[in-house]
């Protein structure tokens, strides 16, 4: 057994298919971010024996000690002297150790607890709303300042009162933690989730396997600590990276759900990777080269489970309307999902080329794009396939606000019109949204990031200055870009930066 674990697993953005997704007849495109969490898990005989000690050391009153008893059923009991109780960690870690029993049996799984472990879980900042922090600091609202805020920072509050921002904690938290654990009680082979083998061609048998492992272990543990199963593509990221998601049945989880009346059931059955129920889909998608999500924070908060219900209660009392809106939808999302890829084509067919159009986007409005009666022939269709996507987005956003209008709920609420109008109608960028199922408190854009912008200002630039500037909300930008890794990824505690400090163990008084 390793004695120090870490699985950083990254945050998504649905920037297509909001709604949708929770249908399988629908596809929703999921974009992983580079922010992450982080699970370390290492022997500590500080903990006790037969004790599991998780630390968030980010929030006060957040330490979670676990006594394991592994005789009959898994007991994983939480301490007296926590101070508060984490649903989300205390099912991850009962659920991993009851299937780890069933596969690896119980002398072996409790011969790696014996001693105790320490598990520290950190999320990157941008996971947690920084405009306090920046305020504190007197620093404007930009990316260069969020790089002025250490590491993994310490919120100040208690995980309960902090401002999350919509990159999928909970789901990122779990994948990260049930994975760890699994390679520590040496479940998963290391090489599952290693970079290495992040070429599909070059993933092994076991490798693929040891993923949908930990997605359906994930993906249970995440239904059961949120009581309801939802579309899954915010674990499904965590899990695989971004990717064209289509739901699996909820079916399959059926006999778990009740927590009390699946005691005596196994795990192993349901959540093994050869369980045929899991019929989600994974299809490989990532962003075009030299172009680069963008994503900010909108202080106005919206309340998702009620956007949800309200629009799924519409969709069955408007069954025929809704559909016709739906697959108008779908339609558009995927077409949208098709240009990018094809973009990307364009780019590995001919990059010289590509990146001279791509600077070339990047000084013009993209209503100017495709008007240039100079335009070199080679760069031609690449300009009208960033033209396409730049109109479909835009079609899916006016349908988006009909649902949200039929609906009568704010999925793209006229304050964010109006501020998304403001950024997509800048040189460079290519189209925006309200990520997932909408409402007041997030935007994405797709911008253009060419290797050289001279003598003009970079697209990222631009949309940093109108987010700063924006008077009517308060626009806070995250770091976050796209992570091209295949989700869940094993990590060097040296090599992750501000990592080991702020995951140290405290010295005992
Ligand atoms: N750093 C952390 N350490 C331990 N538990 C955490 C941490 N961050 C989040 N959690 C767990 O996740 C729960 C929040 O889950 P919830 O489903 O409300 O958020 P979310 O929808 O994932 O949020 P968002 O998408 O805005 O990040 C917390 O109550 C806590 O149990
Ligand atoms: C509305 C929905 O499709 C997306 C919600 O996404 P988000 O949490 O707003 O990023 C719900 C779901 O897919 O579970």
């Amino acid at each position: 057994m390793p004695s120090t674990t870490v699985v950083s697993s990254p945050g998504k953005v649905l920037v297509a298919g909001g709604y949708l997704v929770l249908d399988p007849a629908y596809t929703g495109t999921v974009i992983s971010t580079s922010s992450r969490f982080y699970t370390v898990v290492q022997t500590d005989a500080s903990a006790g024996p037969n004790t599991i000690r998780v630390r968030s050391p980010q929030f006060k009153n957040a330490t979670w000690d676990y006594t394991v008893k592994t005789d009959a059923e898994v007991v994983v009991k939480p301490e007296q002297k926590n101070l508060t109780k984490n649903k989300f960690v205390q099912l991850a870690i009962e659920k991993t150790i009851k299937l780890s029993i069933e596969l690896k049996g119980a002398t072996a799984t409790q011969e790696a607890i014996s001693t105790g472990l320490d598990i520290a879980i950190v999320g990157d900042n941008d996971f947690y709303s920084q405009r306090a922090t920046l305020a504190s600091l007197n620093l404007p609202r930009t990316l260069d300042s969020l790089k002025k805020i250490k590491p993994f920072v310490n919120t100040g509050v208690n995980l309960s009162d902090v401002h999350k921002t919509g990159l999928g904690s909970s789901a990122a938290l779990i994948t990260s933690l049930v994975s760890a654990l699994l390679v520590h009680l040496s479940i998963l082979p290391a090489s599952a989730l290693s970079e290495d083998v992040d070429k599909v061609s070059s993933q092994t048998k076991d490798a693929v396997e040891g993923r949908r492992l930990a997605h359906n272990l994930a993906q249970y543990v995440h239904c059961l600590a949120q009581g309801k199963v939802g579309s899954g593509f915010d674990v499904s990221a965590a899990v695989f990276g971004s990717h064209l998601y289509t739901r699996f049945d909820p079916e399959v989880l059926k006999g778990l759900m009740d927590d009390n009346a699946a005691k005596d059931q196994a795990l192993s059955p349901v959540l093994s990777p050869s369980n045929r129920s899991w019929n989600y889909s994974v299809e490989p998608f990532k962003l075009p080269p030299l172009t680069r999500i963008m994503l900010a924070d909108v202080d106005a908060g919206s309340d998702t489970p009620s956007l949800v219900g309200k629009v799924l209660k519409w969709r069955k009392e408007n069954s025929v309307e809704a559909d016709t809106l739906w697959r108008d939808i779908d339609q558009l999302n995927q077409s949208l999902a098709q240009t990018l890829l094809h973009i990307a084509k364009l780019h590995d067919k001919d990059p010289d080329t590509y990146g001279e159009a791509v600077k070339y986007l990047s000084s013009l409005q993209p209503i100017q794009w495709a008007a240039n009666p100079w335009q070199p022939p080679s760069e031609i269709p690449i300009v009208e396939a960033f033209y396409e996507a730049h109109r479909i987005s835009q079609s899916v956003r006016a349908k988006m606000r009909q649902m949200g209008v039929l609906a009568g709920v704010p999925i793209e609420p006229p304050e964010q019109t109006k501020l998304l109008d403001t950024c997509v109608s800048q040189a460079g960028i290519i189209g925006g949204g309200v990520p997932g199922a909408g409402g007041y408190d997030a935007i994405w854009l797709l911008v253009c990031d060419p290797v050289d912008c001279s003598p003009d200002q970079r697209p990222t630039e631009r949309i940093e200055h109108v987010w700063s500037n924006y008077k009517e909300l308060n626009v806070s930008p995250l770091s976050a870009s796209e992570s091209t890794a295949r989700g869940s990824r094993l990590e060097k505690l040296e090599d992750v930066l501000g990592l080991k400090d702020a995951v140290a163990i405290p010295s005992a008084e």
